[in-house]
């Protein structure tokens, strides 16, 4: 297994001309392996926002279009990427799933994971977003083990739910995904925090990929971040597009949990967080 390794983190603005966006982020893809990072990380709904209005569809099927771009590339250049989340087109169903997939090496999908918490929420505006109009949650807690470490899926407004990152973490995650398209507001007042509490309370790297920009339904906060598992903030994006660098180092993060062992700490014999469907 790989201990130390560069990742990229691309910021996008994603716009409803699909073909568009996906170009970007093929680019941006060339750009972060030939300067040797071994995992490229997308945002929340990196390939469309709106109704498209470039040629094809909205809503795929997994593997499709949009991931089927992203494993030709993993493949070419030999890297894991994390492809934020695009939506997910469920046969059968009304609603689609808000999904992240993280592709290996040769090209194939390794995990899949559809985005548990909707972002069901009163704007600051006072306009209401309701995601569940249009997205059906997921029900399982999804980790990766891979050459890279062992990685736990989530989405967004996940974060705000800190028992799913604690069973990420019992399950073995030491790599924490949290592709975001964060709002400007709740942004501002509430991203770092989270991000740098599900980092420290369960020794953990997370990577938090942002959108940026004006979307049709509010504005994005921008600001991806890369956190280690002492709760430092080791890169912080602003508001523009493009790619951000940084690295994990795994024997940092035993040594972390050496310093700080609250994991071990737990009294599962008083409490406990409990995963209902494997
Ligand atoms: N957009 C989201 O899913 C989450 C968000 O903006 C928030 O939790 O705040």
């Amino acid at each position: 297994m790989k201990r130390k390794y560069k990742i990229a983190m691309v910021q996008m603005d994603t716009q409803n001309n699909k073909e568009k966006n996906l170009e970007d982020a093929c680019a941006w893809i060339d750009e972060a392996a030939a300067s040797g990072a071994e995992l490229v990380c997308f945002p929340e709904v990196m390939n469309l926002i709106g109704k498209n209005t470039g040629p094809g569809g909205g809503r795929e099927p997994i593997p499709g279009y949009s991931t089927g771009r992203l494993m030709e590339k993993a493949a070419e250049h030999g890297i894991y990427i994390h492809g934020g989340s695009i939506t997910e087109e469920i046969p059968g169903e009304k609603r689609a799933c808000n999904t992240s997939v993280l592709i290996g090496p040769d090209g194939r999908i390794l995990a899949k994971y559809q985005k548990l918490h909707t972002f069901d929420i009163t704007l600051a505006d006072g306009r209401p977003f309701r995601e569940s109009d249009r997205i059906r949650p997921g029900d399982a807690v999804v980790t990766a083990e891979t050459e890279l470490g062992c990685f736990g899926m989530s989405i967004c407004y996940d974060v705000r739910f800190p028992e799913l990152y604690r069973l990420l973490a019992i399950k073995g995650a030491r790599v924490l995904f949290v592709p975001v398209s964060f709002t400007k507001e709740t942004g501002e007042e509430h991203l770092e925090m989270l991000l740098r509490a599900r980092a420290v309370e369960n020794g953990c790297y997370v990577i938090a990929a942002a959108q940026t920009g004006v979307k049709p339904a509010y504005t994005a906060y921008g600001n991806s971040m890369l956190i280690d598992p002492w709760g430092k903030v080791l890169v912080r994006a602003g508001s523009e597009t493009g790619v951000f660098y940084g690295e994990i180092d795994l024997d940092h993060a035993d040594a972390v949990r050496r310093r700080m062992p609250s994991l071990e700490s737990r009294r599962t014999d008083v409490y406990q967080v409990e995963e209902k469907r494997k």
